[in-house]
């Protein structure tokens, strides 16, 4: 998991490096990093052309990077040319790349030479950016590289002016900001890597931490054993399914298609009489669950009965239930079990406010997230969201006493006592009617194996645990949505179609 700070944090460790190790010389080490990272994109032009790399340079250290990683590539031979974006520039820097043979030009004289670049360095503004100016627009299909943060981007709130740079990569100096991951961070700056300059973060709290790739794969690890060959279907787990309904049937077939996708153990479903048949021909894998099975299997569980009933590890509810209907006396009762429950959709609608031992994860959008907190007296704009994600989402985790996951192109995972975890940069592809429903079955299948949930028995799963499923079952999502955009348009069948080869990647 890597930690991600507010720029004031940022700020207040970088003057105390500043004041330890001097302000150039970090200022020289970054800009190594930004060579280096230039150097790597330029081995990536595949053009019998001479590379030729532009920065553009702002008035303060950010125009100081791009001028000392310039004098670095004009060292190693590469061919440069800085353009100023303002008469204010950073003297030292600037002297630098002079001494190293570099030529400045005011923007306005140079601007054709953009055209001419194989790589643009976005140097331009960074952590001091603050918004309303005007940005130059670069030629299509430019290659950019920004430096700490691309101009145009508020590093702090990741709001972007219409104009912002546009950016390849960006490679962000120190730690990960907050801006480069919210709201419009992760559709401008292309792949992020943190260019680590040993900062010193012991006395400062990160405001919440993203789960990438490698976090998501020893989050999934952490439990798993050799043993887990040798279990059998139920000890594999359980995942009982309420959802669907005369209204939406597909939202309750794509949920367990979902989670028989993932390889679950086995999947009950408890679906309107009317589409059994329909969910008994597109699911054959899963079996169905009446409300009497329902009841039967919260009592043997609550006495602690085993081999007894449907052994429900886990309860995924919500995906096509048509929230008109309050819940029958079966689905209540489930909201009241110890067995972990992913609830999605309407199953928002129904779930109850208040105390509850039962381990749970709401997965709300914007607009559900809304509904949620007004249920629970809490009236708040779409735009107090917006600024303010993890705390609406952390109100809603208290008022419902539950894990929730707030979904969107960077989603929030925030428990009641504040903790919170963040995935960002998945797929745009993912907006479409179903990926929801997608989710929910993953989260499911999750949430039904003991492997994964680290509980043995009857032991419940501790809400730690179900934030850091959540996130992995979110990251597994996006990446999903990024191999099955990569060889077609998205739908959330074909999402399903991919989710074995995807599931397996991870280790499934
Ligand atoms: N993080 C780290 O640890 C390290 C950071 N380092 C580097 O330092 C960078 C931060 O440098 P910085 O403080 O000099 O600010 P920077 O972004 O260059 O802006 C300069 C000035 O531009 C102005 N300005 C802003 N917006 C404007 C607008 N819309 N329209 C017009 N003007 C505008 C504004 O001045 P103002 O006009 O508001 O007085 C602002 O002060 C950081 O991003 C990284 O690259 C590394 O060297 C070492 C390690
Ligand atoms: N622009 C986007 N970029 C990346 N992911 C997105 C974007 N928009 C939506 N998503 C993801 O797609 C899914 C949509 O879920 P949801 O809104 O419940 O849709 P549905 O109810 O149609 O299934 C969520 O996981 C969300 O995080």
């Amino acid at each position: 998991m890597i930690p991600v700070y507010s720029v004031a944090q940022i700020r207040a460790v970088e003057a105390q490096e500043n004041s330890k190790r001097g302000e150039t010389s970090l200022m020289k080490q970054a800009a190594s990093h930004l060579a280096s990272t230039a150097l790597g994109m330029l081995a990536e032009n595949t053009s019998a052309e001479p590379a030729f790399v532009v920065a553009l340079i702002g008035p303060g250290n950010n125009g100081g990077d791009g001028l000392y990683a310039l004098a670095e590539l004009q060292l190693q031979k590469i061919s440069t040319l800085a353009l100023q974006f303002h008469e204010q520039v950073h003297a030292e820097a600037a002297a630098a790349y002079q001494a190293a043979g570099g030529t400045m030009l005011d923007l306005s004289d140079g601007e054709c030479e953009l055209a001419k670049a194989s790589l643009i360095i976005d140097a331009i503004y960074g952590l001091g950016y603050r918004p309303g100016s005007a940005l130059p627009v670069l030629p299509a299909n430019a290659r950019v590289l920004a430096c700490d943060v691309p101009s145009g981007l508020n590093p702090d709130t990741g709001v972007a002016e219409d104009g912002v740079l546009l950016a390849e990569r960006t490679l962000t100096f120190g730690a990960l900001k907050s801006g480069l991951l919210a709201i419009d961070g992760p559709l401008v700056t292309g792949d992020i890597t943190v260019a680590d300059l040993e900062f010193d973060f012991s006395s400062v709290e990160a405001g919440t931490q993203l789960v990438e790739e490698t976090a998501t794969r020893e989050l999934l690890n952490q439990h798993r054993s050799w043993r887990d060959a040798g279990r059998h279907k139920y000890q594999r787990g359980v995942l009982g399914l309420i959802a669907g309904s005369d209204l939406y049937p597909g939202a309750a077939q794509l949920t367990a298609k979902a989670a028989v996708a993932c390889g679950a153990g086995l999947l009950r479903t408890h679906v309107p009489e009317s589409i059994q048949s329909m969910m008994a021909l597109s699911v054959p894998e899963s079996v169905p669950l009446d409300d009497d099975q329902i009841k039967e299997a919260l009592s043997s569980s609550r006495r602690q009965i085993h081999g007894k009933g449907a052994k429900i590890k886990a309860w995924a509810i919500g995906p096509g239930l048509d929230g008109r209907t309050p819940p029958t006396g079966a689905i209540a009762d489930v909201f009241a079990s110890p067995q972990p429950a992913v609830i999605d959709a309407s199953g928002l609608e129904v779930v109850p406010a208040g105390p509850s031992e039962q381990p749970r994860v709401l997965t709300p959008h914007a607009k559900e997230l809304r509904m949620l907190l007004s249920r629970a007296g809490v009236k708040i704009t779409p735009d107090e969201i917006a600024q303010d994600p993890i705390r609406w989402t952390r109100w809603a985790a208290l008022a419902y006493n539950a894990v929730v996951l707030l979904k969107g192109p960077t989603s929030y995972i925030v428990a009641p006592n504040g903790d919170s975890l963040m995935v960002s940069h998945s797929a745009p592809e993912l907006a479409t009617a179903g990926s929801g429903d997608v989710l929910t079955g993953i989260l499911g299948y999750m949430l039904s194996d003991s492997s994964l949930t680290g509980t043995e028995g009857l032991r419940t799963v501790p809400n730690r645990r179900m934030m850091e499923l959540t996130a992995c079952a979110a990251y597994i999502h996006g990446h999903l949505g990024r191999v099955t955009a990569a060889d077609g348009t998205v739908n959330a069948s074909r999402l399903i179609e991919n989710l074995p080869k995807v599931m397996k990647q991870f280790g499934f």
